[in-house]
């Protein structure tokens, strides 16, 4: 074994004969010792390898309140990472609320309302409510369906909708009128112990009624108001007759018993109607009490009842004719602020209201009109059978207000509410573009110019009498900007008025008359309002040409030198400034949201947004001025460096969809 061991290698065992060691090896110890301990091995490992490598030391976390907090962060905030099985539900419920939504393939998913969830300002109404009342929408396609008396369902046909080939209720009439008339069913009127039509006094009922603009809600509340005024006029006449024929009994018997009496002279009594409305609708603008005013004025024809429209637009001596005539008068139709000042001057004016009607309650119960409308609300309180809050949107602010004032309310909402309907389409003018290089009012008086220019393309071959003028509305947000608007287009050859508060309120109603004007609409218009309605997208192809978005200004680039205000639209007949390049055919009105509520311009096709709206509310209200009652109708948007582009994309992007607005 010595042998053996002495001619291996102490390293590799090899034998000194098979594989000859480097001469400069020499043994530093006897060979016999280095045999008999373990061979060193050049691989030994450390005994720290399990450890891996030094961890960097944590960094401390960087507070979130400070200016850099929230910067170069690589790993997500601890509430964003959990462990679903080692948290409770409604924890876990909390944190995937907060988290950010994932898509599929694990990219973060593109929230399609940013921009309009950052300013929220409409009350959100869940998509299963809006599918439940869509069902129920279905099953009432007619106005015989509901509980009106007779002549109230003649009203309609023979007065409001006269015209018409046939006439179905809207979305908001099939859902308000059976509530409003207390059907238990949807068939027959609900009678409650102890309760009648107008006379005894009953708890108040309260309602919140809301659709989208131009959905015929006017009709919705006026029809049940005009019912329990007939029915309780119906009453009242049989307690008269009643008590006539005890009268004429009593003065029989003593007749009979020959007792003498002196007969006092016949006293003319005011009727009990005079001055004490029974019904008021309240609406915050003189143009809006005129529209209503007139509907009302309608329906009376057939019904017969007294209403009055008070506003500053008439003379004291005339208001106080319509609302003291002794004649009676059964509804008064009025701004808040007029009617309270008469109120306090005579305290009975509110002391028989048995239904009082808040219309654009988004306006009426907001911050400037809120006081005088509650303090109305209030005094009617004791003698009110019902409550109707009517509004196109519900801002978060009336959703508040309608909870901590009227909880017991019962919300009446359509399932297109807050949707701008898709038969509207809007375009986007960059303003910054050429040719308008951030000149908004030339980009606005081109766009006018346009849209004037394909309506004459369109009247081509049919007689001047045939032609019908075309109607443009332009929003704009300041009231100081509509009179020099105005004034700009004018220069430009268009036929443009401002309305503001400033103008005369007389002459506002003239001007506006102009926009109106409520046509009956003709057979084949209705079928295709029909087609319209069932909400089928409009393909761009579908709709004329008006300038739009970035194609349009690149259209004008590269087909034709920019030439505004030409050609075939130039009428020789020089307009009030002395221009000669006056758009024919074409009237402008220049407005803010003073006109943007509730003002039923059926005759309007286009609308300008000069100015980029500040909420979607407005968006709502002010692109509501077309597609009413099914028509198609189209808004131009201008946007400038400054605006929310990001808000004017979600919002045409949302129209596209039919989805409804935040
Ligand atoms: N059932 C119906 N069928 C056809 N047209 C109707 C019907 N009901 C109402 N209209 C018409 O629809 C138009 C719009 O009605 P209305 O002004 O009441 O709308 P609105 O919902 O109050 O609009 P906004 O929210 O802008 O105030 C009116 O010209 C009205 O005559």
């Amino acid at each position: 074994m010595f042998r053996r061991a002495a001619t291996l290698c102490p390293f590799c065992e090899a034998t000194a004969a098979l594989r000859p060691h480097p001469p400069q090896w020499r043994p530093t110890r006897p060979l016999s010792t280095l045999q008999k301990r373990k061979p060193p091995s050049r691989m030994t490992l450390s005994p720290n390898v399990a450890r891996g490598a030094p961890r960097p030391k944590p960094a401390r976390p960087r507070s979130r309140n400070s200016p850099f907090g929230g910067m170069n962060i690589t790993a997500p905030p601890r509430e964003y990472q959990y462990d679903k099985r080692n948290i409770s539900a409604a924890e876990q419920r909390r944190v995937t609320r907060h988290a950010p939504r994932q898509a599929k393939g694990g990219k973060e998913a593109k929230d399609p309302m940013k921009a309009l969830k950052m300013q929220r300002a409409l009350s959100n109404v869940s998509y299963e409510k809006r599918g439940s009342v869509k069902q129920a929408l279905l099953e009432r396609d007619s106005f015989d369906e509901f509980d009106l008396l007779p002549v109230v369902r003649e009203a309609v046909v023979q007065g409001a909708l006269a015209g018409l080939a046939d006439v179905t209720p809207t979305p908001i009439q099939r859902l308000a009128l059976p509530a409003l008339l207390g059907m238990d069913d949807g068939r027959r009127r609900k009678r409650k112990e102890g309760v009648d039509a107008m006379g005894a006094k009953r708890e108040m009922q309260q309602f919140l009624l809301a659709a989208e603009t131009g959905s015929g809600k006017t009709l919705a509340y006026a029809l049940p108001v005009i019912d329990a005024l007939k029915r309780a006029e119906q009453l009242e006449d049989e307690a008269e007759r009643t008590a006539l024929a005890a009268k004429l009994s009593i003065q029989a018997e003593k007749k009979a018993s020959q007792l003498f009496e002196l007969d006092s002279p016949p006293v003319e009594e005011p009727l009990p109607t005079t001055g004490r409305p029974r019904a008021i609708i309240l609406l915050p603008t003189a143009e809006l009490v005129a529209q209503v005013g007139a509907l009302l004025k309608t329906l009376s024809h057939t019904t017969k009842f007294r209403s009055a429209m008070i506003s500053t637009a008439y003379t004291s001596a005339v208001i106080r004719s319509r609302l003291f005539a002794p004649s009676g008068v059964d509804v008064v139709i009025s701004t808040p602020h007029l009617l309270s000042s008469i109120a306090a001057a005579d305290p009975n004016l509110l002391s028989r209201v048995t239904h009082l009607v808040i219309d654009e309650a988004d306006s009426l119960l907001d911050r400037s009109f809120a006081p005088t409308t509650q303090a109305l609300i209030d005094r009617a309180t004791p003698s009110l059978h019902q409550l109707v809050l009517c509004s196109a949107t519900i801002p978060r602010s009336l959703d508040a207000y309608v909870q901590k004032r009227f909880p017991a309310a019962t919300r009446l909402v359509t399932p297109n509410l807050h949707a701008i309907p898709r038969r509207v389409q809007l375009s986007v003018v960059d303003i910054e573009k050429v040719p308008y290089q951030g000149n908004r009012d030339l980009a606005c008086a081109q766009t006018i110019w346009d849209i004037g220019k394909e309506a004459a393309e369109e009247d081509e071959g049919e007689s001047t009498s045939e032609r019908a003028s075309r109607k443009i509305v332009v929003f704009v947000n300041e009231r100081e900007k509509t009179l020099e608007l105005a004034e700009y287009l004018r220069s430009k050859g268009v036929d443009a008025t401002a309305l503001s508060r400033d103008s005369d309120e007389r002459k506002q109603t003239e001007i506006l008359a102009a926009f109106t004007g409520a046509v009956a609409l003709p057979a084949n218009q209705k079928q295709k309002m029909r087609a319209a309605s069932s909400d089928a997208a409009i393909s761009p192809a579908d709709l004329p040409h008006t300038p739009s978005s970035s194609s349009y200004s690149r259209d004008r680039r590269d087909t034709a030198p920019f030439a505004p205000f030409s050609d075939e639209t130039f009428s020789p007949v020089p307009n009030s400034h002395g221009n000669k390049r006056h758009l024919a055919n074409t009237s402008v009105l220049v407005m803010t949201d003073l006109g943007s509520r509730g003002i039923d311009t059926l005759l309007v096709r286009h609308v300008i947004l000069y100015d980029v709206p500040h909420t979607s509310i407005d968006f709502i209200h002010r692109l509501g001025r077309v597609g009413r009652m099914g028509r198609r109708g189209r808004g131009v948007v201008l946007v400038g460096r400054q605006d929310r582009r990001d808000v004017v994309r979600e919002v045409r992007e949302g129209m596209f969809r039919g989805q409804a607005l935040i």
